[in-house]
C-alpha cells in the first residue's frame, strides 16, 4: 500500500493548529518533529542514540507530518489542507511538501543496511533473512530484531559480545538486563551458559527476545522476564550484562553487585566516553573492581568483578 506523506514546516506556535488541521482532513495520527524538543532530550542523554535526520533540525523550525492513503482522494484533501493553511497560517513561514512512501519499504527499509557482523573471535550475528557461510569455529547467531533494539551491529552491543566471549563460563548463570532483541542472552546461551535470564522493561522487546531464543534453539535455557532491571529476578548470577545507558548503569551498580555470586562479573555497556568516569566510580562504590575496559568510537564497555 502507498501513502502520501505531507510535511508542513511551521513556526512553533503553529504546531497544534497544523496537527488539528491534519486531524480534520482525516490523516489520523500525526508526527511532530520539533528541534527544540529533539535537542532538549538528545542533549540530556546522548545525541548518538538519536538517529535524527539533519533535515529535521536544519532551520530550527518544527515539522508536522500527516499520512493519507494514496487512493485517488488525496489531491482533493491536499487542496483542502492548502486552503485552510493559507487562511489560518498565512505567509511563507508554513511550507508544505509531499512524498509518496510505500508501507512495505517503510517497514523494511532498515533491513538492507543490516548485514552479518562478526563480534569477537567466534561470534557472528546474522539477520535471519541473510545467508552466511560460517567459517570453522564460528558461533552464528540468527537475529530478527523487529522493532526491538539489538541487531548486533551497534557498537555497544558488539562490545558486550566481545566481553561475553571472555567471561561466560560453561554452565554458569547469566542475567541480561535490557535484553532488547535478546542478542546478548542468546549469545551467552550459545557460549555455554547453563541458564540465562533476559529482562526488559518493554513487553515488545520481551516477545522479540523470546522469539529469537526459539529461533536459535536456546529457548530451554533462556527465561524472558518483563520487568524493571532485576526487580523481578531472584538469586545470584555468575555474570550480569547490561547494555543500557551510563546513568542507568551507575544507578544500577549496587543492585547488580547484590545479584552477583562472589567473584561474579558485571559487563556494563551503553556508556558514552564522557560518562565512563562516573560509571567507574559507581561500580567501585558498589564493591566492584573494574578489570577490563574496551572501547569502540566514543562508546565504552566495562567488565567489573565483585570483590571477594
Ligand atoms: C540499548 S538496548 C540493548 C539491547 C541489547 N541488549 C543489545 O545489547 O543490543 C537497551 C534495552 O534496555 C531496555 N531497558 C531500558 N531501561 C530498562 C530498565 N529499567 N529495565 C529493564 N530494561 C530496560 C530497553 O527497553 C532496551 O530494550
Amino acid at each position: 500500500m502507498e501513502w502520501l506523506e505531507i510535511t508542513v514546516r511551521t513556526p512553533p506556535e503553529g504546531v497544534e493548529l497544523v496537527a488539528d488541521i491534519f486531524q480534520e482532513i482525516g490523516t489520523g495520527g500525526v508526527v511532530i518533529e520539533d528541534p527544540a524538543v529533539i535537542f532538549k532530550y538528545a542533549g540530556a542523554t546522548c545525541p548518538e542514540e538519536w538517529a535524527v535526520p539533519e533535515s529535521a533540525t536544519a532551520d530550527g523550525l518544527p515539522r508536522v507530518k500527516g499520512y493519507l492513503p494514496a487512493d485517488g482522494t488525496q489531491s482533493k484533501r491536499l487542496e483542502e489542507l492548502a486552503a485552510v493553511l493559507a487562511r489560518l497560517l498565512p505567509g511563507p513561514a508554513s511550507a508544505v511538501s509531499t512524498r509518496t512512501v510505500s508501507e512495505e519499504d517503510w517497514a523494511n527499509a532498515w533491513k538492507k543496511y543490516y548485514k552479518p557482523v562478526r563480534a569477537g573471535r567466534r561470534l557472528v550475528v546474522k539477520p535471519s533473512w541473510e545467508d552466511y557461510r560460517a567459517e570453522e569455529g564460528d558461533l552464528v547467531i540468527e537475529m530478527d530484531p523487529g522493532m526491538a533494539f539489538g541487531s548486533g551491529t551497534h557498537a555497544t552491543t558488539c562490545l558486550c559480545l566481545r566481553l561475553l566471549e571472555k567471561y561466560v563460563r560453561p554452565g554458569g548463570t547469566v542475567y541480561d538486563v535490557g535484553t532488547g532483541s535478546g542478542v546478548l542472552a542468546v549469545a551467552a546461551a550459545r557460549l555455554g551458559a547453563g541458564r540465562v535470564v533476559a529482562v526488559d522493561i518493554d513487553p515488545l522487546a520481551c516477545r522479540v527476545a523470546a522469539g529469537n531464543a526459539e529461533r536459535n534453539g536456546v529457548a530451554g535455557k533462556v527465561q524472558v522476564v518483563q520487568g524493571n532491571l532485576l526487580e523481578k529476578v531472584e538469586g545470584r548470577a555468575d555474570l550480569v550484562v547490561a547494555n543500557i545507558i551510563a546513568d542507568v548503569i551507575a544507578a544500577f551498580a549496587p543492585e547488580a553487585a547484590g545479584a552477583l555470586a562472589p567473584g561474579g562479573v558485571l559487563i556494563a555497556s551503553g556508556i558514552i566516553e564522557e560518562k565512563a568516569g562516573l560509571v567507574v566510580c559507581a561500580l567501585e562504590a558498589a564493591g566492584l573492581a573494574v578489570c577490563e575496559r574496551d572501547e569502540e568510537g566514543r562508546w565504552v564497555a566495562l567488565a567489573a568483578r565483585l570483590k571477594a
